[in-house]
């Protein structure tokens, strides 16, 4: 995959109950960057990421460069972003090989080549086959993050993804970023130290009554 999307923040800022939680973020990555977000609990990661992702209202600009000339922002979102976030959206009564061809159907109709082979990427992941109900936390987070791998998106916006993950399960996701930047795509990550990417841009958000 080539991913050549770049994506700018400019002057953002998000409220939550009636205050900003986050408050003038500007940053501007390119293909192939990654952009980790640090911070106390409720220091606005998450409202950043669930911005970014379309989830929650903001002021300022976000703006995405790939070339398509103006069009809606939804669409561009669509076009660009897998959102991991702390629930993984996973149907416990589906097995973890159809939720990865819904997934990818979903995403990409018509268009099964686009990216691995859910076969492949459940193994990319370290996991068998099975039932979701069946699986523990680490093995559901193995899954949501073997939906990124079967539809291409430029932009992977990750809220703690490691939380769940054994130390294996972390390599794992390290490399799958490490790739995927060598791809020019793109990494937006909350993490609290746990996370080892390396050559990140670091943003520290704040507490909102401690800024
Ligand atoms: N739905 C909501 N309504 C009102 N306030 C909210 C809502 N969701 C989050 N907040 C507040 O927004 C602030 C930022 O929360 P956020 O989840 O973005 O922080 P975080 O840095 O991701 O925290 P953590 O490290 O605990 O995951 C917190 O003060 C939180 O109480």
């Amino acid at each position: 995959m080539n991913h050549t999307v770049t994506l700018s923040l400019d002057n953002v800022s998000v409220a939550r109950g009636g205050m900003d939680v986050v408050a003038g973020v500007s940053v501007g990555l390119e293909p192939g960057d990654a952009l980790m977000l640090t911070g106390p609990n409720g220091s606005g990661k998450t409202s950043l990421l669930r911005a970014i992702a379309g989830f929650a209202r903001f002021s300022g600009t976000i703006a995405f460069g790939d070339g398509a000339g103006p069009r809606d922002r939804q669409d561009a979102i669509a076009a660009h972003i897998h959102y991991l976030g702390h629930e993984t959206g996973l149907n416990r009564r589906a097995d973890g090989l159809t939720s990865l061809f819904f997934w990818r159907d979903l995403l990409n109709p018509g268009e099964s080549d686009a990216g691995l082979t859910p076969d492949t990427a459940l193994q990319a992941v370290g996991l068998l086959n099975g039932p979701v109900w069946k699986m523990s936390a680490g093995q559901q987070q193995r899954l949501a993050i073997a939906r990124l791998l079967v539809a291409p998106r430029a932009i992977w916006l990750l809220d703690e993804p490691v939380t769940a993950l054994d130390a294996a399960g972390r390599d794992m996701l390290v490399g799958l970023c490490v790739n995927h930047r060598a791809g020019g795509g793109m990494i937006i990550s909350s993490s609290h130290g746990l996370f080892p990417i390396e050559n990140v841009i670091a943003l520290s958000l704040q507490q909102a009554d401690a800024a």
